[in-house]
């Protein structure tokens, strides 16, 4: 398994996929700055006279609906229809889903162009499986990971999507698989938007493997071990986010496989 995982890391590299983020206002300039660390080339654009023209020449396309706005949710709907009816792979991230009912309105209006990939926290993942209307299993107060795998796989099972639970260990599954990550670093919590960082990785990997589900484990591994690196060289939350970015440009086949916690279920 880290043997595949890690071929998908360098072949972000090599073949640097075009990413169309259409992100958030506190995470666009880390998250491009990801992209780039990691091989993967980014582009930031909204304007709806342009969205079908560049989605047209992207390998992905990244809706982030973190600081949603009346004109970018028209935007994320003409992305979301233009990815689906022309078979580009598309991750959504749903920040703040269950937070407000204009943010539950329009992701219900998104999760119809059936995202490739869903990638929340937990209680995003808890929320968007109840803000949707159509959902018929009820979600139990159980433990909240448990809770938000039922989610999970409740959301993965109506969009035939695969989807992403991050957090201390992530969570990625479709109907047939699980697959658990347990990388990372509490410390990565302190930073904002890794995990916007992370969903805009999913972009580059989903745009460049066949295996998507793979792409989403190469993806949330490779954040994961950086984010480890670059803890043990860090002072705080500052320096953890310019050591991650560093740490996604330089990670070496070594560091990768000897620090990936993974299971397959
Ligand atoms: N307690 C933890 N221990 C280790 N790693 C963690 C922990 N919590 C989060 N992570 C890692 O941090 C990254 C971001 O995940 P997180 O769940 O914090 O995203 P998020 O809540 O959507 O963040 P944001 O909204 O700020 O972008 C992931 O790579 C995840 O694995
Ligand atoms: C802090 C914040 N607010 C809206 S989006 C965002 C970045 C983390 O998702
Ligand atoms: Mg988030």
């Amino acid at each position: 398994m880290e043997k595949i995982l890690w071929e998908l890391v360098q072949l972000v590299r090599q073949q640097s996929p075009l990413v169309h983020n259409i992100t958030n206002y506190g995470v666009m300039n880390n998250t491009a700055n990801a992209l780039l660390a990691a091989g993967a080339s980014p582009i930031m654009a909204h304007a709806k006279s342009e969205i079908k023209e560049m989605i047209a020449i992207s390998h992905s396309v990244v809706i982030n609906i973190g600081t949603l706005d009346e004109y970018w949710s028209e935007s994320m709907i003409m992305a979301a229809d233009t990815a689906h009816s022309t078979g580009k792979p598309w991750v959504l991230d749903p920040v703040g889903a269950g937070a407000t009912s204009f943010r539950d309105e329009v992701l219900n209006r998104l999760l119809p162009y059936q995202p490739t990939v869903i990638r929340g926290n937990a209680s995003e993942i808890i929320a968007l499986a109840k803000a949707n209307i159509t959902v018929t299993k009820g979600v139990d107060s159980t433990a909240k990971s448990n809770e938000a795998i039922d989610a999970a796989r409740s959301l993965a099972g109506q969009y035939e999507a695969i989807v992403c639970i991050s957090g201390e260990t992530d969570i990625i599954l479709d109907h047939q698989q699980e697959i658990f990550i347990k990388n990372g670093h509490p410390l990565m919590t302190k930073v904002t938007g890794l995990g916007c960082s992370a969903t805009a990785l999913i972009g580059a990997f989903i745009g460049i493997a066949e295996n998507k589900v793979l792409a989403v484990a190469a993806a949330m591994a490779v954040i994961g071990i950086a984010g480890e690196l670059a803890a043990e060289e860090s002072n705080g939350p500052g320096s953890l986010q310019v050591n991650l970015t560093d740490k996604l440009y330089s990670i070496t086949e070594q560091e990768f496989s000897s620090r990936l916690k993974i299971e397959r279920l």
